[in-house]
């Protein structure tokens, strides 16, 4: 399908909307809703300790165990550990209720009927937030603010809790060429392999309680309360186009594709092929459609990837018959989605004997050193080790960029109201990237949070999907 005139026209409105960026105030709360401050109060529970887990039940990983799925891929010597048996109760300490099917949370449990007793109410939370609540982040600033990589390295010291607001930049390549070995490597070297780059994060000092706070996206949401904003996150409905639904392309129950055609389908098109977020232990394709309206009338197909969840197994790549129709893969992932992203990025996949045709990368609020989280409850799931999370994690292993003729387009965006921990994950990765040579643009998103920054996908005027129309319609 020629998709050529449709291009032109997308791709100059999407760009002086990057340009231009209208300045508005926040959404308007509802009425009788109070400010809630959008940083989060103390850990509503203790930390999770090691006596916790049962003694003795240890099974490899491939028997019965999780690892971030896309990692036992990556890097097959994944020897992730879990516990054979997992609880049928909700996992917070004192819970009696029986947790809802498919339900791995500790801290929101988003069944409003199952919600355990324990958990604070409203008024509680925004009581105990406002005693610890920083100096919330300016009004009016704007809908989406991108800021250049040059600006995230001279901004390093700043305090990057708050959004960098600058101009919007194209991609800029980091160490000039790009070329294979033409990077620049960043202090540390190259791997053994020589292929990967080792940039090891500067990892902020946070005392285990407030990483537990930083690592839960949902306390941070200035819209909504922590359950309320879970909630609205999973009830998305399917988007009504033109759909190939469960499409295997795994033997796990949950690896599955739903493909979302473009609305004239005659000819190749290209594909966003998207992965949920929900902290590998929550979310499915199903609720991963949202985006579809505002791509398929653009010509452009929407791959919603479905994945074996903890306490589950891995993720395989996409295949599938499907696939010689694309014209080009675009990955977008959300939240753990854009880890396991980025670690497609860091796979060497002529080890796999295939090639995918990944022209573009939008990484959102995501996870790209995995050591934090092994202190907080997210951990209590994953039952990741030290070592397991180093070898998942994208931050340690950046691939040395490819020639820039096949160059792969990184964006990274986050979210003005993502926690401070989250907006540095995406600041040291940008970074990385680019000293491995990548072609890597940051867009750091005003007025949204953990959430809105994807679900707002499905309008066709948010800032990010049209920056993702044209990274895809331009290439
Ligand atoms: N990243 C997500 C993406 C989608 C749905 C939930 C999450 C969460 O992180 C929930 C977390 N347990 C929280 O307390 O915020």
């Amino acid at each position: 399908m020629d998709t050529g005139h449709r291009e032109a026209a997308h791709g100059s409105a999407a760009a002086h909307q990057l340009t231009e960026l209208p300045r508005t105030s926040p959404r308007p709360r509802p009425a009788g809703q109070s400010q809630r401050p959008h940083a989060p109060g103390p850990p509503r529970r203790p930390i999770r300790s090691v006596s916790r887990r049962p003694p003795g039940q240890w099974r490899h990983r491939r028997e019965n165990s999780f690892s971030p799925p896309l990692s036992a891929r990556a890097f097959p010597a994944c020897t992730t550990r879990r516990p054979a048996a997992t609880s049928s109760r909700c996992q917070r300490s004192r819970c009696p209720r029986p947790r809802p099917p498919g339900c791995q949370w500790e801290r929101s449990c988003p069944s409003p009927g199952l919600r355990p007793s324990h958990v604070t109410s409203p008024t509680s939370r925004a009581a105990n937030r406002s005693r610890t609540a920083p100096a919330p982040v300016g009004p009016g600033r704007g809908v989406g603010v991108a800021t250049t990589i040059r600006d995230q390295d001279r901004d390093r010291d700043r305090d990057l809790s708050r959004p960098q607001h600058g101009r919007v930049a194209g991609h800029g390549s980091g160490g000039g060429s790009g070329g294979v070995g033409s990077g620049r490597l960043p202090p540390g070297g190259g791997s053994g392999s020589g292929r990967l780059a080792r940039c090891p994060p500067r990892r902020s000092r946070r005392a285990p309680q407030e990483l537990e706070q930083q690592y839960s996206p949902s306390r941070w949401s200035p819209r909504l309360g922590p359950d309320e904003v879970i909630q609205a996150h999973l009830t998305r409905a399917r988007a009504g186009v033109q759909t190939l639904l469960h499409v295997p392309y795994g033997d796990g129950d949950g690896e599955k594709l739903d493909i979302y055609l473009p609305t004239d389908p005659s000819g190749t098109f290209p594909v966003l092929v998207y992965i949920h977020g929900g902290y590998w232990q929550c979310l499915s394709k199903d609720e991963s459609g949202f985006a579809a309206p505002s791509l398929v009338s653009q010509g452009v197909g929407l791959v919603a990837v479905g994945y074996d969840i903890a306490p589950k197994g891995t993720i395989a790549p996409c295949t599938g018959s499907w696939l010689p129709l694309c014209r080009g893969i675009y990955l977008c992932g959300h939240s753990a989605g854009a880890h396991l992203a980025a670690m497609v990025l860091s796979t060497d996949w002529t080890e796999y004997g295939v090639v995918p045709d990944i022209k573009g990368a939008v990484l959102v609020s995501g996870v790209y050193d995995l050591e934090p989280i092994l202190h907080t409850y997210v951990n209590d799931a994953l039952h990741m080790s030290r070592e397991v999370a180093q070898r998942n994690s994208p931050q340690l292993h950046i691939a040395l960029a490819a020639p820039a003729a096949a160059a792969c387009k990184v964006l990274v965006a986050v979210a003005q109201h993502d926690s401070p921990e989250f907006r540095r994950q995406s600041q040291e990765y940008v970074l990385a990237l680019r000293a491995a040579g990548w072609s890597v643009s940051m867009l750091d998103l005003a007025g949204v949070d953990h959430f809105d920054i994807v679900e707002k996908l499905s309008e066709e005027s948010y800032i990010l999907t049209q920056v993702i129309l044209n990274m895809i319609l331009r290439t």
